[in-house]
């Protein structure tokens, strides 16, 4: 078992997205718990903002350019990564790309496009780290996906697509690699305050409104609530934690399922009751 103060220490974790909305918040989280964190995406700016962030607090961060889909170059980074600090201890895979479309208009360009980047990204990433994970016998790899994996969601098929995929491949690989040391589970955030999400998924306020009104608990989340959970299921407190979802999005699946009832209309019919 580990320090609590300090779970990390002496742990190496690699962020894909790390440099902005939940990635970063994961990869802070990570840093300000005592561990090194490799932050990668494809954008050097942001990822050395979140390095010099990190840095700034007392922690240890680096910043890699890399693009996910490109399985080679994920090949060569992870192993300068382990190269570099001896080990890899966990892997986010956090990267995505999404916009909303309707799935008659959607090209196969656009298909590809998020396939690319949310499902083949996070299996060269995985297969990258489990080279290391699997080789010392221990690593823990979380993956930010949606719960939409479950249910679907209109105008996002590519990504709900993904993220089913993802959740396959967690389960999967889960049973795999479990009597190796090596844990995989998965995070389903709702729908949380990043410039990236707000963009693709609720630029209009309309549409922002129509968001809100779907979480009962009325509310977006903020990055840190969504990194608080994923540090908990990176670390050994969820050691015999292998092949879950944990849904961290303020009860917004289950609220679907009052047959298509809105939650006032339900309270209504209770007015005349006790
Ligand atoms: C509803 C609440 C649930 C929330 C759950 C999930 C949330 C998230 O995932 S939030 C993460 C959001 N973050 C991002 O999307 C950031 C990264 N995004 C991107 O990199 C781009 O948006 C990308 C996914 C389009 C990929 O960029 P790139 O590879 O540069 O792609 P291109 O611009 O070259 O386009 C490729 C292909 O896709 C078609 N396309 C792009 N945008 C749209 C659009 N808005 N509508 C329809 N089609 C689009 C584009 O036309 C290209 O296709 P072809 O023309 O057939 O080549
Ligand atoms: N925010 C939300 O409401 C929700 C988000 N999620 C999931 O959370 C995760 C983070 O989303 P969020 O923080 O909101 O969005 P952001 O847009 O802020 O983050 C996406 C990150 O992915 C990186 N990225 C995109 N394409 C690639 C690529 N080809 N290679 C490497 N990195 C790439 C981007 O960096 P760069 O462009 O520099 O490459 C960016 O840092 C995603 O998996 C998303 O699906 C799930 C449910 C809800």
């Amino acid at each position: 078992m580990t320090d609590s103060a300090s779970p990390f220490s002496g742990r190496v974790a690699v962020v894909t997205g790390g440099g902005s909305g939940i990635g970063r918040a994961v990869a802070t989280r990570y840093g300000a718990g005592g561990g090194t964190v490799v932050v990668c995406g494809r954008r050097r700016e942001p990822l050395q903002e979140t390095a010099e962030q990190i840095r700034a607090a007392g922690g240890r961060a680096d910043a890699v350019v890399l693009d996910v889909r490109d399985a080679d170059a994920v090949a060569t980074a992870f192993a300068t990564v382990r190269e570099r600090h001896g080990r890899i201890d966990a892997l986010v895979n956090n990267a995505a790309g999404n916009f909303v479309c309707p799935g008659e208009k959607l090209s196969p360009g656009g298909w590809r496009a998020v396939i690319d980047i949310v499902l083949n990204g996070t299996f060269h990433c995985t297969r990258a780290a489990a080279d290391t994970m699997l080789g010392q016998g221990s690593g823990s790899v979380l993956s930010v996906i949606a719960s939409y994996a479950w249910h679907g969601h209109p105008g996002t098929v590519h990504s709900a697509a993904a993220k089913a995929g993802v959740l396959a491949m967690t389960r999967t690989l889960a049973v795999e690699w479990a009597d190796r040391g090596v844990r995989l589970n998965c995070i389903a955030p709702g729908p949380t305050e990043t410039a990236g999400a707000g963009a693709a998924l609720w630029a209009e306020p309309a549409s922002r409104e129509r968001v809100l009104a779907s979480v009962p608990q009325a509310r977006t989340a903020g990055t840190g609530e969504i990194a608080e959970a994923a540090a908990f299921l990176l670390d050994d407190r969820a050691a015999y934690i292998t092949g879950e979802v944990l849904t961290v999005d303020g009860g917004q699946w289950l609220g679907k399922q009052v047959y298509g009832t809105p939650l006032a209309q339900v309270r209504e019919a209770g007015d005349d009751r006790r």
